[in-house]
């Protein structure tokens, strides 16, 4: 396989790179992030190395799916300017290597997660791993604009599989964490989608700025942003978190909204702004849920300090 992968001066040899790259390992932090705060914000305890095995079977299964969509989806890649330098679209890979190691990760992440820590976890990761690769990316993606609303479901699961990982049983508490993920991403995404509309545009892709135009989006990303803001909160709420976590997830929630305001109600940027405001509110969105789920686990730690009540 001849590589023609620029040299950006890592230490990786290209071809590698690029089978790296395939894995998306910039979205998957944020993934992978949630997943061990999943893992270390569970009730009980679980061996390190049990936990980092748990951690290492969601990364992979995450890497795997996102393998199998770019696989799915090189000819949609090629068409548009974000994504036509991905390995498969810039000919630097053929598709069936793409498609077997796709193949090889997630199978591999649901076995290790069966064998190692137990079968509902693993049947967790596969139906993420299918719902993001088969679900969202072979059926919805390419024919729905409420796509990211029910294939985003897929990106809910690795906290919720890490809390499984350590309890063994499904309970309020993760299905919250999956809540959050859940009504988290319309705004995240269609914050995006409205400043690279063009792109998707051009391959067809139903994204809801293209279909139903930008005024319904920024609406619904308004009231997607209202509508987390008591999810975010609900576990403080429910007993499972202290304050710590409760007052974290209300300013984070009000910082939120308050990006989210002038995108919902379509306010230009103002004169010596540098960023439109849904270009701030999607980066303010990343921030948000690393923050979210740093603050659980601090919650958790601590009250197992005692150093909150
Ligand atoms: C269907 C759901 C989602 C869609 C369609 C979506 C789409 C995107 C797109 C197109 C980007 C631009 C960067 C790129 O091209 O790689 C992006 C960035 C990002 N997304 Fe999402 N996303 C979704 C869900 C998620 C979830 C569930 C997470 C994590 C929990 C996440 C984390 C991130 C992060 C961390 C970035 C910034 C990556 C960077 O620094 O370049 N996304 N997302
Ligand atoms: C454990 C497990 C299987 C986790 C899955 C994690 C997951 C579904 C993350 C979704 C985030 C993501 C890469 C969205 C990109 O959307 P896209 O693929 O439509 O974006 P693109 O246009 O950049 O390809």
């Amino acid at each position: 396989m001849a590589s023609t992968a620029p040299q950006t001066g890592t230490a990786m040899p290209a071809e590698w790179r690029d089978f790296f790259t395939l894995t998306k390992p910039r979205v998957m932090t944020l993934v992978i992030f949630t997943a061990i705060c999943g893992v270390l914000a569970a009730p009980g305890s679980i061996h390190p190395v049990l936990g980092f095995t748990a951690i290492l079977a969601i990364a992979m299964g995450a890497g795997g799916s996102a393998v199998l969509n770019m696989w799915w989806e090189a000819d949609i890649d090629a068409g548009m300017k974000r994504t036509m330098n991905r390995p498969l679209p810039g000919g630097r890979m053929q598709r069936e290597d793409a498609r077997d190691f796709g193949i090889f990760l997630s199978g591999v992440s649901v076995l290790l997660m069966g064998v190692a820590i137990g079968w509902l976890a693993a049947a967790l990761l596969l139906l993420a791993i299918i719902y993001y690769a088969v679900i969202y990316t072979m059926w919805l993606k390419p024919r729905t604009p409420q796509n990211i609303v029910i294939g985003g479901g897929a990106g809910a699961f690795p906290p919720l599989i890490g809390w499984v990982a350590v309890t063994g049983e499904v309970t309020a508490m993760p299905i919250l964490l999956f809540a959050i993920i859940f009504f988290w991403t319309p705004p995240h995404f269609w914050a995006l989608a409205l400043f690279v509309e063009a792109d998707y545009a051009k391959v067809g892709i139903p994204m809801m700025p293209v279909v139903a135009g930008e005024k319904p989006t920024r609406r619904q990303i308004w009231w997607y942003t209202v509508l987390l803001a008591p999810i975010a909160i609900a576990p403080w709420v429910i007993g499972g978190t202290s304050w710590l976590y409760g007052m974290t997830a209300v300013t984070l929630s009000l910082l939120f909204a308050w990006l989210a305001w002038p995108v919902g109600s379509r306010m230009r940027a103002a004169e010596g702004d540098k960023m439109l405001p849904e270009k701030k509110l999607f980066k303010f969105s990343i921030y948000y849920l690393f923050a979210l789920f740093a603050a659980l686990v601090a919650d958790r730690v601590a009250a197992y300090q005692g150093w909150i009540a």
